[in-house]
């Protein structure tokens, strides 16, 4: 072995686009910039629990150019198996988070960037600081729930794939006379429904942070009918309640719930309430791919190279962050566990509101 400096990075939870654009900068940065050793561990934590280790060296022969525009991510990631409370086949759970410090160890890395959101980002916090490792986080996540930060990476990117969804199903919607409701990702945060539904020129957008009523939603159809409109757009976070206030899944019965079929619950009484025709979209995880948009790449860039260089500073337990039109970085422990939501009284609701957009509530 050499005297070089190993670093070790993941990537953890749901994959996003610009994942790989990350991995591009923090590899360029370390190598070239300092001469280091960056060694990439796979599949997020579940690469820290194989032996040997699930791991690979990173160098610039990597990164060839085509990997800044393609989204997933090269080592893999994972969004279950949380080392302190590992699912075993038989029910039960059980605390390997001393695996992982081992697979640390075994790896020989000084210091960790861990490339995730706020459920990662609290997971590796806790192992890193088992392990006395230092860890710099970069936020990723489409749903842009982390705190902290006003972007994190992935989030432009699906932003846009839910807007091109609205330009797709408008044309349609006003060719059949028909009323297209349109269900986007988010986990429990509405902000790609509330900046896709703007930029795509929804009538209605429903978000989990502000309550609705059916009543309100039929009368904005109304409305809608008045001014001799035919159709009508509508979006609808997957987090959002049916009117009793109750979680619609897809997995039920699953330890985790996954959201999914709200569309659905909507469309059907939507129907029924104003007669009309129907449809309804389901995106899924057409919003985590696609090709990453600048500004995610931007971001993504920018990120890396500041994670490499706090570490070089001697830095650990930081998140990075982009705030007031730069790069800035916190405290893990002043971001994690405490998810950044959709603010009822911010600027983004009060512009859709400007615009005569229904949020459900009046
Ligand atoms: N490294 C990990 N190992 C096991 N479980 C994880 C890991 N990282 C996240 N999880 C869990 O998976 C779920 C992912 O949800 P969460 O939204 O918190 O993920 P994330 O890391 O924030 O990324 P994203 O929001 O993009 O999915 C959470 O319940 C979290 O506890
Ligand atoms: O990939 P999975 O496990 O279906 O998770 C889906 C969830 O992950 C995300 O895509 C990202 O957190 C959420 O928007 C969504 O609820
Ligand atoms: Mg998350």
């Amino acid at each position: 072995m050499t005297n070089r400096r190993r670093i070790g990075v993941l990537t953890s939870g749901g994959d996003c686009a610009g994942l790989n654009a990350v991995l591009r900068a923090v590899v360029q940065r370390a190598v070239e910039g300092y001469g280091w050793h960056v060694v990439g561990i796979h599949k997020g934590t579940a690469g820290l629990l194989s032996r040997p280790v699930e791991a690979e060296t990173l160098d610039l022969s990597r990164f060839q150019g085509e990997l800044l525009r393609r989204a997933g991510t090269i080592l893999g990631t994972t969004n279950k198996g949380n080392p302190f409370n590992f699912p075993l086949p038989d029910g039960r759970r059980l605390d390997r988070s001393e695996e992982i410090v081992e697979g640390f160890r075994e790896l020989e890395i000084e210091g960790l960037i861990g490339i995730g959101g706020d459920g990662s980002l609290a997971i590796l916090s806790r192992l890193c600081e088992k392990a006395d490792l230092p860890l710099i986080g970069i936020p990723k996540t489409i749903d842009n729930d982390v705190a902290g930060t006003e972007v994190a990476i992935g989030y432009a990117t699906a932003v846009g794939v839910a807007t091109d969804a609205l330009d797709h199903l408008q044309p349609t919607a006003a060719s059949h006379d028909r009323i297209m409701v349109l269900e986007v990702m988010g986990r429990d945060a509405g902000h790609i429904a509330l900046a896709a539904g703007i930029a795509g020129g929804a009538d209605i957008i429903l978000v989990p942070e502000i309550p609705y009523s059916l009543d309100n939603l039929k009368r904005k159809i109304d409305e809608l009918r008045r001014r001799d409109r035919n159709f009508a757009l509508v979006v609808v976070a997957e987090a959002v309640r049916t009117e009793e206030g109750e979680a619609v899944t897809a997995s039920p019965g699953a330890a985790k719930a996954r959201y999914g079929g709200i569309g659905h619950y909507i469309g059907q009484k939507l129907a029924e309430a104003t007669g009309a025709e129907v449809r309804v979209t389901v995106l899924g995880h057409v919003q985590r791919g696609g090709t990453p948009v600048p500004r995610d790449r931007l971001m993504a860039s920018i990120f890396g190279v500041h994670a490499v260089d706090l570490l070089a500073a001697g830095k650990r337990d930081r998140m990075v962050a982009w705030s007031g039109r730069t790069v800035t970085d916190l405290a893990l422990v002043d971001v994690v566990d405490q998810p950044h939501r959709v603010d009822p009284q911010g600027a983004l609701v009060h512009a859709a509101r400007g615009l005569g957009i229904c949020l459900g509530d009046r």
